[in-house]
């Protein structure tokens, strides 16, 4: 038995009884007995590989492992090598891959609408091409510090992380090629992993997440382009949240559904919406190796006009000023270097336009890769840049540590190494940077940002690396 004293709330099951690909028994079954699976997506620019690893079927470079490491005392996890990400939500690596191969755009301005703490950012970012941008939203302010953390991790250049009401997106019209709403919903998918969630299921509730689905929506809507693609998803299991969303989007925006392949062996659930057959993928625990999950995909076919971005508002830069920080970013000649306060940043050049738009209309919290600080013509290097992709290694030495001093690093305790170097170091364990550190004649000061600093005990900070 592995869940003892398992009661569903009231009304749960019998509501599901007309859910499609609903098997009551076995559903019941698969929380009694099945433990939840633990799964990895591996970061493409960052790769490492873990033993006996099954390939997730619907998501590029995704695994289930055998059993479950500490990824907090992981210091692969630190470095952005790895996101420990449920099973059935890397679903959208699929779509997205989908999408691509249909898309009459070539690069993408992508927004994750419902983004914290990140794990289908990251994904997004992993399906990204070099011309892409990737903007990740999160409303409550509370939640964005997680968000910028696991994108700064992940390393790509070309995202934006903004603080933002759904609604605030509506002043940029027709301006997002791909929105991904990964809507708050009443989490019936969550049950197996996270049991108490099942004290906060009621139907009243789940009226009121429908309700409020159908509000972000009709909020963001407008910014996406004519013949862009809307992806919507849930983890929770009602119709209300789901088949019944995309009946609405169909009926009130005239919004096209779109058909996924998919293989019959990954035991997904292919249901149609009722008055519109509107097209939805279903996973339910003992049919797929994941939690439950609702996605869907579907075009805009209303025409938006596109608003147009202003141009050339940048502060003219002086670029002598800039030449001490060229050496430090890898094909320094495709970035646009901009300054926050003291701060040197750089996106590349053709998002600096996009940058500005989001800039006027939206609070951002973090744009691109900040590099740091100048000093004179000395750099105060970012930790941004050291978990970046751009960051150019050879301007700078590298110390590699073992998995001991890693985590002493990680903590931010002092470290027992012998020192020949001095000045800015990027510590790495198993080539992968992890931050910084000075070097000294005598000692070692260690900045790993004191935020992200290994405190907590193993069992509360690991369950919490594991999102949807
Ligand atoms: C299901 S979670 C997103 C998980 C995330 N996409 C991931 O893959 O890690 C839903 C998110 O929506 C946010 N949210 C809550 N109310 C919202 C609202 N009214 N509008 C937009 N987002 C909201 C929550 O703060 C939460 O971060």
């Amino acid at each position: 038995m592995y869940m003892d004293n398992l009661h569903f709330p009231e009304n749960f099951l019998d509501d599901l009884a007309h859910a499609p690909g609903f098997d009551r028994e076995n559903f019941v079954k698969a929380h009694e007995l099945a433990p939840a699976p633990t799964s990895v997506r591996i970061n493409p620019n960052k790769k490492t590989a873990f033993i006996n690893a099954q390939p997730v079927p619907w998501c590029k470079g995704a695994y289930y492992l055998a059993e479950r490491p500490s990824f907090t005392f992981d210091p692969l996890f630190h470095a952005g090598s790895y996101y420990v990400q449920e099973a059935s939500s890397m679903f959208i690596d699929t779509i997205v891959r989908q999408i691509r191969e249909t898309a009459e755009e070539e690069a993408f301005k992508i927004l994750d609408l419902c983004a914290a703490p990140g794990g289908k950012s990251t994904l997004l970012a992993s399906t990204m091409q070099e011309d892409d941008l990737l903007v990740a939203n999160e409303i409550i302010k509370t939640r964005v510090p997680v968000l910028t953390d696991n994108l700064t991790r992940w390393g790509n250049t070309n995202t934006i992380v903004t603080n933002n009401d759904a609604k605030d997106f509506a002043r940029l019209p027709g301006f997002f090629d791909v929105i991904l709403v990964d809507a708050p919903c009443s989490g019936s998918g969550m049950f197996r992993k996270d049991p108490a969630a099942m004290d906060e299921w009621s139907e009243g509730n789940v009226k009121l997440c429908h309700q409020r689905q159908e509000r972000i929506l009709a909020d963001v809507y407008p910014a996406l382009k004519e013949n862009g693609y809307l992806i919507y998803s849930t983890c929770s299991y009602s119709a209300e949240e789901n088949e019944n969303i995309l009946d609405w989007l169909c009926e009130t925006f005239g919004m096209e559904s779109v058909r996924i392949n998919i293989d019959s062996d990954w035991g997904i659930v292919e249901t149609q919406s009722t008055k519109n057959k509107a097209w939805g993928y279903r996973f339910y625990p003992d049919k797929v190796k994941g939690e439950g999950l609702f996605a869907s995909c579907l075009i805009k076919r209303e025409e938006t006009p596109r608003a147009s971005t202003h141009k050339n508002k940048f502060q003219k830069l002086n670029f002598k000023e800039i030449d001490p920080l060229r050496p430090y970013v890898n094909e320094s000649e495709k970035y646009h270097f901009f300054k926050v306060a003291e701060d040197w940043l750089v996106i590349a050049d053709i998002h600096r336009d996009s940058m500005l738009a989001l800039q006027d209309k939206l609070y951002i919290k973090k744009s691109g890769v900040r590099i740091g600080k100048l000093a004179g013509r000395d750099l105060i290097p970012d930790h941004e840049l050291a978990l970046s992709l751009i960051i150019n290694k050879e301007e700078f030495q590298e110390t590699e540590l073992t998995e001991d001093q890693a985590i002493a690093y990680l903590r931010r305790d002092n470290i027992d190494i012998e020192i020949n170097q001095k000045g800015w170091s990027l510590m790495t364990f198993k080539g992968k940077a992890l931050g910084w550190a000075k070097l000294l004649p005598n000692r070692i000061n260690n900045y790993y940002p004191k935020e992200l600093r290994i405190m907590s005990t193993l069992e509360a900070r690991d369950k919490k690396q594991e999102t949807r």
